[in-house]
């Protein structure tokens, strides 16, 4: 206990020190000397400062800690420090009954040197140092929540080959729970802890959490799709912001108020995860999943008006495990699976060697650092050699040499990196508070105003691309109905071509001579003859009368038909030139004559089923 406290006072020490460093760079922006709550004239904060010191007994950096330095002094830029190394600590695991039915013995590696921060023996719980779940976060966990309450991002990723606790160290069992279900315990005890004492200070939480399978981002807050083609795009794409650096677009960010709550989407999320039985591990993570708390810390001072806001990312990330083709067995979907696993821990293992080499890394040289040749680096990147405290959990298996010992080479080239934390911390007074509010509501206003312009923009051209479809159509109907006409017409044309040639080369009569007797009367034969030759002449005559009438009017009827078919075609052409005079036709009068106003009557009806019976004068 003694050990452990004198060592934590030590780093707290070293971490000052470089705050100092970083501080000292900037030296107009060097601190007022006076802290914050000291500062303070409030007895209140007074009194808080005392608790949160009789507090850090149990742990090293308080809990919330807007206690520590005058926001008012320590601006942002102030906040760089000098940088830290990674953390890393390794732990060995105890034998599955599947080594101790094979009497796996426990491997004794050949002298070597490794560089880290502490070890974890879980292998015997029986041992006087084993290493239990509770330990693991009560010496690690908790550290880095502290780092959050500060103002810090932080990430802590297990790694390590399959099945060989990384999952466990994690999440851990119902009844052994690992690091995220006793980070959001802690979190939500320090919150209300908080929340009870000091009445200005409120927090916000939000979480998400999403995996990286075959080298593609899901969410796992949202259940997957029965049917993924038809639900839409089932992966998330990735984005990089200038400020937070590469990011999830879509991500699923739920509030969360309670440790019911996280605890529930920690597990919906864990359900939704891609899990699979391998030789080597009945549930193999087949991903790499990050599960992120995303913390607010809201201070406002009542006596300054001042309000200070921090915000801190936690990453918990449980890592696939690296594996082996031969000792997994693996066919199919599961090699494919293993190789995209392997290939971003080779990319992760090639930019845990860019960052750790100075040459590569001090220079400026950051842009030579992989982080794109894969999904799990790119996402990492800020985690792995930005503004986070990053630890590492290097979990090795007690008896499998080879993996044992590479993993052990990664572990120690990822204690040489450094990374830049910086307390991400804003403070505003209240004018300046009421300034920011009325420019983002303007801003809002503005965008309000934009989005309503695009969404009419938008109508308008719905409209008008539903108004040129109905004319489109309403032009193929009307050219449909003139084709219609026209094949009538010609018909028409036909038939009276007929009929005038009937009339003008009539078939004679052929009349049968009648054969009667008559009765000869000698006087009266010479009038008689005379007689009948007068009425012949008349009936001719009157015949050839009816025949030009009929020639004429027929003649007539023609006309009309011609005329017809050219109002049809002007019509036609007029509805090519103007689609919206395309109605207008040339009246035709009909002709005379109860034959032609016959034809010109079908006619009509012919005009009137095609829809233009407007074109001939009633
Ligand atoms: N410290 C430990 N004490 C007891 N059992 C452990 C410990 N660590 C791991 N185990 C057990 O070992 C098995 C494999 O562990 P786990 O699933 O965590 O491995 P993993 O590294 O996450 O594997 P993978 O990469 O295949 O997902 C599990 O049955 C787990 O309960």
């Amino acid at each position: 206990m003694y050990n452990s406290l004198d060592r934590r006072s030590r780093e707290a020490i070293a971490d000052i020190k470089d705050t100092l460093i970083g501080i000292a760079i900037h030296p107009e922006l060097m601190p007022d000397s006076a802290g914050y709550y000291a500062s303070s004239s409030s007895p209140r904060m007074q009194h808080h400062h005392q608790q949160q010191q009789q507090r850090s007994s149990r742990s090293f950096a308080s809990t919330p800690s807007l206690r520590s330095r005058d926001p008012n002094a320590l601006p942002l830029l102030a906040r760089k420090n000098a940088g830290a190394n990674v953390k890393v600590v390794v732990r060995v695991r105890a034998f599955l009954p599947r080594e101790i039915q094979r009497n796996a013995s426990c491997l004794v590696l050949e002298e070597k040197s490794f560089t880290f921060d502490r070890s974890y023996w879980s292998h015997s719980p029986s041992s006087p140092h084993y290493a239990s779940q509770s330990h693991v976060y009560d010496t690690l966990g908790e550290e880095f929540l502290d780092h959050n309450f500060e103002g810090y991002h932080t990430c802590i990723f297990a790694y390590g080959q399959t099945g060989s606790g990384k999952s466990y160290t994690m999440m851990g069992t119902p009844t052994q729970p690992g690091l995220i279900p006793r980070t959001c315990e802690d979190l939500f005890e320090r919150i209300h802890e908080a929340q009870s004492e000091m009445p200005n200070i409120s927090y916000k939480v939000k979480v998400s959490y999403f995996e990286v399978y075959n080298e593609h981002v899901r969410d796992l807050l949202v259940a997957p799709p029965t049917n993924p083609t038809a639900a839409g795009p089932y992966y998330l794409k990735i984005r990089e912001s200038p400020t937070e650096g590469p990011y999830v677009k879509d991500l699923t960010e739920v509030p969360v108020g309670s440790l019911d709550e996280i605890l529930r989407l920690m597990r919906t999320g864990d359900g939704n995860r891609t899990v699979a039985s391998t030789k080597m591990n009945d549930t193999s993570s087949r991903s790499h999943a990050v599960f992120t708390i995303m913390l607010k810390q809201i201070y406002h001072d009542f006596e300054t008006d001042q309000t200070t806001e921090r915000s801190s990312r936690i990453r918990l990330v449980d890592l696939a495990g690296s594996e082996r083709a031969k000792s997994t067995e693996a066919t199919g979907v599961r090699l494919r699976e293993g190789s995209n696993i392997n290939k971003s821990l080779t990319t992760l293992g090639r930019v845990i060697a860019a960052l750790a080499d100075p040459k590569k890394n001090n220079r400026g040289g950051t842009s030579v650092v992989p982080y794109r040749d894969s999904i799990l680096t790119w996402l990492l990147k800020d985690s792995l050699g930005g503004n986070s405290k990053t630890a590492m959990i290097a979990c090795v298996s007690p008896s499998d040499y080879e993996e044992t010992l590479s993993t052990l080479r990664y572990a120690d080239q990822a204690k040489r990196i450094r990374t830049q934390a910086v307390v991400n911390q804003d403070s505003m007074s209240a004018a300046e508070r009421d300034a920011r509010i009325a420019g983002l509501e303007e801003e809002e206003e503005h965008k309000k105003r934009m989005l309503e312009q695009e969404r009419r923009l938008e109508e308008y051209q719905a409209q008008v691309r539903r108004l040129n479809q109905m004319m489109e159509e309403k032009q193929m109907v009307a050219e449909a109905k003139v084709r219609a006409v026209e094949i009538e017409n010609e018909a028409l044309k036909r038939h009276l071509d007929l009929v005038l040639g009937e009339l003008k080369n009539p078939i004679k009569e052929v009349k049968v001579p009648e054969v009667t007797v008559v009765e000869q009367i000698p006087s009266d034969e010479s009038e008689a003859d005379e007689d009948e030759g007068v009425g012949l002449e008349m009936e001719e005559e009157e015949a050839r009368e009816r025949e030009r009438r009929e020639i004429e009017e027929l003649e007539g009827l023609l006309d009309y038909g011609y005329k017809t078919l050219d109002g049809v075609r002007d019509l036609r052409r007029k509805l090519m030139d103007d689609r919206e005079r395309f109605g207008v036709g040339r009246p035709v009068p009909y002709p005379e004559g109860r034959a032609s106003r016959e034809i010109a009557e079908v006619m009509d009806r012919a005009l009137e089923e095609a829809g233009l019976g407007y074109l001939v004068m009633r």
